[in-house]
């Protein structure tokens, strides 16, 4: 049984104040996985401890024998894994991407993983042959069972050799932790490296792990038989900073944005001056106001999601809502997931005529002053859900969106965020047999 979740939204709170961007979701979620390879505590700071993805891998570690204490006012997480023991759980409906990251842990400490089939959002071809690869070149075997996957190495990890075909981030995420565990070296070819897993190589190298960077894309781990705990400080969100940005010029307040991590959003910032946006900013925070719209209106714009260090697919749609705000036509492409344009069906219904959409590309007729109308909407995929949430923001009148969970998955806090910046809206759950994923 799940919660269906629905947010009921009244637009046109304009937002003051401050709001603090949250541990990354695509870090935290990767760390927790990570801290269950050590051999001491890890503690986790600046954790977004209330978001739905990592309460869900929480659920399987507690499951597994492993211990997370939990401290919500300090955003922080202590992690325990020395009873952690491979077990039958009695459902593996678990609507997470990495949970193939569970394995290095479950194998150190138990020679075995069952874990669920990797989950996330449906946004295209999202495969899982290459970490079936990662584990089976590391000395494993798996058995792909109905209800999970089975990997057994009841020795543990053997060292080895690791070449990518294409860039994956959860491949290399998979061959870094696999690689820590083993008492020799194995390399990695081919890696994608992005801020977040700079972050989880700084976790490793803090547990013990001797990680060596060459290059763009090629990485040399050798692990350890025991590795240490650490007190570790999770890489605040860059997907969550260019959100509350999008959303504090779009809704005419004045917000201050703390903690943005700029150095790993660059180009994302350099796009929206291209768009018009002059924001005021110091080494951590952005202060956006009406006075940062240079000519008085947004302007239309040309760009492509792809890759780091570029705009990732996880930022396209704010780049969709900005233009259907700005004064002409903007061209939305994305290169990496052609396929994640769902959430347009919802969007059209704030913005009726005003989006076109094919695969990988999206067009936008904006308007200067354009206020979207208030509507049902259903969530699609996390980020396609919180721009839903923030026309509904925008719009006249009040709003439903329902399934909103799909924002909150990645969106730590987001009604007390919001409501510390003067805008409330109402969350409400219901239990139902409808299934997140
Ligand atoms: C390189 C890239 O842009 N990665 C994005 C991808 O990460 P995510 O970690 O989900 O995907 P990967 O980077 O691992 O893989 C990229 C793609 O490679 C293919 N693949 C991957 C693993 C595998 O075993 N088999 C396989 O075929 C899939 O088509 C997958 O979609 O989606 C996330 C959620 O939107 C984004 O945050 C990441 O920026
Ligand atoms: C699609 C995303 O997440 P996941 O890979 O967990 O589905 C995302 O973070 O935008």
């Amino acid at each position: 049984m799940r919660k269906n979740v629905t947010a009921k939204i009244t637009g046109g709170q304009i937002p003051h104040g401050r709001v603090k961007v949250s541990g990354a979701k695509n870090a935290a979620t990767r760390l927790l996985a990570a801290a269950l390879i050590s051999d001491g505590q890890v503690k986790l700071e600046n954790f977004p401890t209330e978001l739905v993805d990592a309460n869900y891998k929480i659920d399987f570690i507690r499951k597994n024998g492993g211990e997370v204490k939990i401290d919500k006012i300090n955003e922080a997480l202590t992690i325990d894994s020395d009873k952690l023991v491979s077990s039958i759980l009695d459902s593996y409906n678990y609507p997470i991407r990495t949970t193939y990251l569970l394995v290095p842990g479950l194998i150190k400490k138990s020679g075995n993983a069952k874990i669920p089939y990797p989950g996330g959002c449906k946004i295209g071809n999202r495969g899982y042959d290459l970490h079936l690869m990662v584990w089976e070149k590391l000395g494993a075997q798996i058995i792909e069972r109905p209800d999970y996957i089975e990997v057994i190495a009841p020795s543990g990890f053997k060292a080895g050799e690791i070449n990518f075909p294409i860039s994956t981030i959860g491949g290399t995420e998979n061959a870094l932790i696999s690689a820590s565990t083993i008492a020799g070296e194995t390399t990695i070819k081919n890696a994608y490296i992005s801020p977040e897993i700079e972050c989880l190589i700084d976790f490793l190298r803090s547990i013990g792990s001797k990680i060596e960077v060459v290059g763009n894309s090629f990485i040399r781990v050798i692990g350890q038989s025991e590795l240490k705990g650490s007190i570790f400080q999770v890489m605040p969100d860059r997907i969550e900073a260019l959100t509350w940005i999008v959303y504090g010029i779009l809704s005419g307040g004045d917000v201050l944005i703390e903690d943005v991590p700029f150095s790993s959003m660059e180009i994302p910032l350099i796009h929206l001056k291209e768009a018009g946006i002059d924001f005021y900013r110091n080494s951590t925070n952005v202060r956006v106001s009406p006075e940062c719209l240079v000519n008085g209106t947004l302007q239309p714009f040309e760009l492509a999601s792809g890759t780091h260090p570029g705009i990732i697919s996880d930022m396209q749609p704010f780049y969709t809502l900005l233009g259907l705000h700005a004064d002409g036509i903007s061209r939305i492409f994305d290169y990496r997931y052609p396929e994640r344009l769902k959430y347009c069906e919802e969007l059209i219904k704030f913005y009726p005529e005003k989006i076109n959409w094919e695969k990988g590309s999206i067009t936008t007729f904006g308007s200067k002053g354009f206020r979207p109308s208030s509507c049902s909407a259903y969530s699609t995929d996390l980020r396609g859900s919180m721009a839903v949430v923030i026309a509904a923001l925008l719009a006249e009148g009040t709003s439903e969106i329902y399934n909103v969970e799909m924002a909150l998955r990645g969106y730590n806090k987001l009604k007390d965020k919001l409501e510390h910046l003067g805008v409330k809206i109402l969350i409400e759950e219901e239990e139902t047999e409808w299934q997140v994923s």
